[in-house]
């Protein structure tokens, strides 16, 4: 199958800051895909390029079989997009800003209410299609947008941070909302989030984003082995006391192939592994007659690498590549 988006060595750069750089990216038709990364990864300046709204100083983006760049209104017939921000009047009900849109997209004026109330059902907002939108809620306002983008019945619709500000139970409905035009519609849908959970709960394949780099991409499994490789799993054994010779200790389990890293101290022995090894583990410090007092083991997820390196530090991008590989690779094992 023939991707629908397709990015190609694609760059940005606003004076020295690369914003985007190299990126390569297929999505392909039916796919839901999330673009996952901290505040100034790049998402944006990504959704920019891929609209014909920037240009980007290398590369290509291709979308429904339209180069971006030098054919932005054929990508913009086929695209709806929603912005992080979406406005509306205030003062004119939802079907009238709706209708508005609408006639801005050219659509013709025959059947044009209709087609406005049959996209506020759709979204769910129906009821509300005679109110201001000046009292709308927030969640109400990203199904306004979305009804904006579906209007003109496009082929591949691109939403960026869908779920900002919205209180849990407007996500889950909105993020259902996605889920079932994919299904019922058979839309394309790329969306960007720095919500790792949002994003989870909706996407085939995500894209992890992250100073202007795709750092691995593809659904859930393939991303946690991608970012994880093989140190998955953490074993942290405490002993009764510390080992009698650490030396001959650590030598004989560096020998072990599929123990990444091991850190010895104290009374506490810590290993990165590819495979479930600690029954082994256990095994051979009781063989060399060491008391132990506590397992524990720990499987590492995405969320555990989203949390621990996007949440906490969001202005660090350039650093968490290296973070994570050396946090998580130790001993470089990372290609
Ligand atoms: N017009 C611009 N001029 C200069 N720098 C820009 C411009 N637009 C974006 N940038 C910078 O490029 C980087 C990527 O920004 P971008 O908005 O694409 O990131 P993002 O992942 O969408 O994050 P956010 O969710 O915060 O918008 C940031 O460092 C940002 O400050």
């Amino acid at each position: 199958m023939e991707p629908i988006i397709k990015l190609k060595g694609l760059e940005k750069n606003y004076g020295t800051h690369k914003a985007v750089d190299g990126l390569n990216l297929d999505v392909y038709p039916g796919e839901i895909f999330g673009l996952l990364g901290p505040n100034g990864a790049g998402k944006t300046t990504t959704i920019l390029m891929m609209l014909g709204l920037t240009e980007p100083d290398n590369g290509t983006a291709m979308v429904c079989g339209h180069n971006a760049t030098r054919n932005p209104i054929a990508v913009k017939q086929k695209v709806g997009y929603m912005p992080d921000n979406v406005g509306f009047y205030p003062q004119l009900s939802a079907l009238e800003n709706l209708l508005y849109i609408a006639r801005l997209n050219g659509l013709e004026e025959q059947g044009i209410a209709e087609r406005a109330l049959t996209v506020l059902d759709i979204v769910g907002l129906k009821d509300a299609a005679d109110k201001r939108t000046s009292g709308y809620s927030r969640g109400m306002k990203q199904r306004l947008g979305l009804a904006e983008v579906l209007i003109k019945n496009p082929e591949v619709i691109i939403l960026d941070e869908p779920t900002l500000g919205i209180d849990p139970t407007g996500v889950r409905e909105f993020l259902e909302l996605i889920k079932s035009l994919r299904e019922e519609q058979g839309l394309t849908v790329l969306l960007s989030s720095h919500h790792l959970h949002h994003v989870q709960q909706v996407c085939d394949r995500v894209g992890i984003f992250v100073g202007g780099k795709l750092l691995a991409q593809g659904n859930q499994a393939a991303l946690t082995e991608e970012l994880f490789g093989n140190a998955g799993i953490q074993t942290v054994i405490q002993l009764t006391q510390p080992p009698a010779e650490p030396a001959a200790l650590r030598e004989k389990f560096s020998q072990w192939p599929n123990i990444n890293s091991l850190n010895l101290s104290g009374d506490l022995l810590t290993f990165n592994s590819s495979e479930n090894i600690t029954p082994g583990l256990i095994r051979a410090l009781v063989e060399r007659g060491e008391d132990i007092l506590r397992v524990t083991q720990k499987e590492y997820g995405l969320d555990e690498i989203y949390q621990k390196y996007f949440e906490s530090s969001p202005n660090k991008t350039t650093d968490h590549e290296r973070s994570i590989r050396n946090h998580l690779f130790g001993r470089g094992k990372r290609k």
